[in-house]
């Protein structure tokens, strides 16, 4: 085996995203669309509001026409926009929401007036600047203005955007479809009846649990037994998808087969191991077959080290795939509640809680430790020979709720 030495992540997170286009676009219900990300620009069919509207319950009145006394001479109410004109000295009944009739200026508040049947007083101030209470046409959006850009991710406020814009549908990716695949002669698929010289295989939930999060269908395989029949039968069951993530076997032993199973399959070893830790025996691989491109993920089988290669590489292929204008996670700065030892010669990404504005590394950094890592929200991001680190310095860090991104 080949050993050059590890590349740097973000080498090696720019060529694996350099191999993903986006799947092909697709035009869904608004309502299957959370979590996907536009696929082109989309602009307004609409213009919003459609008219000027009142932000407030209370009175129209002209221009010019603050002080009062006034005659109500009408209403205009959501929905039921009031159709005559009105002069001065008059004022009409508006409620939020509803059109500002064409001659209304102002809008006062009914808690600055009196009422005696239709005879109306100012006993409070009148709004300031004049226009305060009125939404004027077009506040928002404009018919034809492009509202969100492509690759933006449709949560719940750009879901309901778009349904503000007139749309029913729009245009996304095609889901990817994902082959999780655990694979170690030491697994169990059920956790209940593990054997004494077995562990329960659960990189393969964990990682169908993360892909699933960004809105992929999820095909789970495995364990595989570690052979080179079974690993081709295993990845024979993977034509069809797009993306294929094993975990285990990437490494150096005489049982890890999944590179060469991988190369006896057709795939193009990409690169293998990237300098970080944990996850160093990352391998990315493609396979070409009828003009498509199917992308191997080879991650290491330790289980923290499954989740951050996953984090850092799975998760923005995914996103990338889906066309995210923005696929990589984003590190922000955070302040230490406890200090940091200096760091090895490997960039690592130290599991750390976050909590009270503060963040504390967990004691145990073994990248077989999962409960550390289901008690930690973040990772610490340390440069290689950062020097030790102080309580209260800020360094940055990573949210592992979310994959790192809004
Ligand atoms: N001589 C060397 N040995 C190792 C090196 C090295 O550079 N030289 N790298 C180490 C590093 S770093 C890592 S990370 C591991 C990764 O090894 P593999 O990807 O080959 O993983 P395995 O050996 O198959 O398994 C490692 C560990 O993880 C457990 N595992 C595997 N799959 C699962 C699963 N689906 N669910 C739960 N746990 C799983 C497995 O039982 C092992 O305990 O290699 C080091 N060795
Ligand atoms: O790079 Mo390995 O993932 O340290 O355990």
């Amino acid at each position: 085996m080949t050993r050059e030495p590890p590349i740097s992540l973000e080498d090696a997170q720019a060529r694996l995203l350099a191999l993903a286009a986006p799947l092909p676009l697709e035009r869904v219900d608004i309502d299957s669309a959370l979590g996907r990300y536009l696929a082109e620009p989309l602009r307004a069919r609409r213009t919003q509001p459609f008219a000027a509207l009142s932000a407030m319950d209370g009175y129209a009145v002209g221009e010019g026409d603050l002080a009062g006394p006034w005659q109500i001479v009408g209403e205009s109410a959501a929905g039921h926009p009031f159709a005559g004109r009105f002069a001065r000295g008059q004022a009409i009944r508006i409620s939020t929401g509803a059109v500002v009739p064409e001659d209304a200026a102002a809008v006062i508040l009914q808690e600055d007036v009196g009422r005696a049947g239709d005879r109306l007083t100012l006993t409070g101030e009148p709004p300031f600047p004049a226009h305060k209470h009125i939404r004027p046409r077009g506040m928002d959006f404009s018919e034809g203005a492009e509202v969100l850009a492509a690759g933006v991710r449709i949560g719940p406020a750009q879901l309901a955007l778009a349904i503000s814009a007139g749309h029913a549908y729009i245009p996304v990716r095609r889901r990817p479809r994902v082959m999780v695949m655990d694979s170690g002669d030491e697994l169990a698929a059920d956790p209940e009846a593990c054997g004494a010289h077995q562990i329960p295989a659960s990189n393969g939930a964990m990682l169908a649990a993360m892909a699933r999060s960004v809105s992929c269908d999820v095909q789970r395989i495995g364990p595989v037994p570690d052979t080179m029949d079974d690993l081709a039968a295993a990845f024979a069951q993977a034509e069809q998808a797009d993306v294929i993530v094993t975990s285990g076997g990437a490494s150096v032993g005489d049982h890890d087969l999944v590179r060469p199973a991988l190369e006896t399959w057709g795939a193009r070893i990409g690169f293998w191991r990237v300098a970080i830790k944990p996850g160093k025996p990352i391998l990315v691989a493609t396979r070409e077959t009828a003009g498509r491109r199917q992308i191997i993920l080879g991650l290491p089988g330790n289980p923290v080290s499954s989740h951050v290669t996953a984090y850092l590489f799975m998760l923005p292929l995914l996103r990338a795939l889906l066309g995210s204008g923005n696929p990589l996670p984003a590190s922000m700065p955070m302040r230490l509640d406890a200090p940091l030892p200096a760091n090895g010669g490997r960039r690592a990404f130290v599991r750390a809680l976050w909590q009270d504005d503060g963040v504390t590394a967990q004691p145990q950094q073994d990248s077989s430790a999962l409960a550390s890592l289901a008690a930690s929200n973040v990772l610490l991001d340390r440069a290689a020979h950062a020097p030790a680190a102080a309580a209260g310095e800020v360094i940055r860090g990573y949210w592992l709720e979310n994959g790192g991104t809004a």
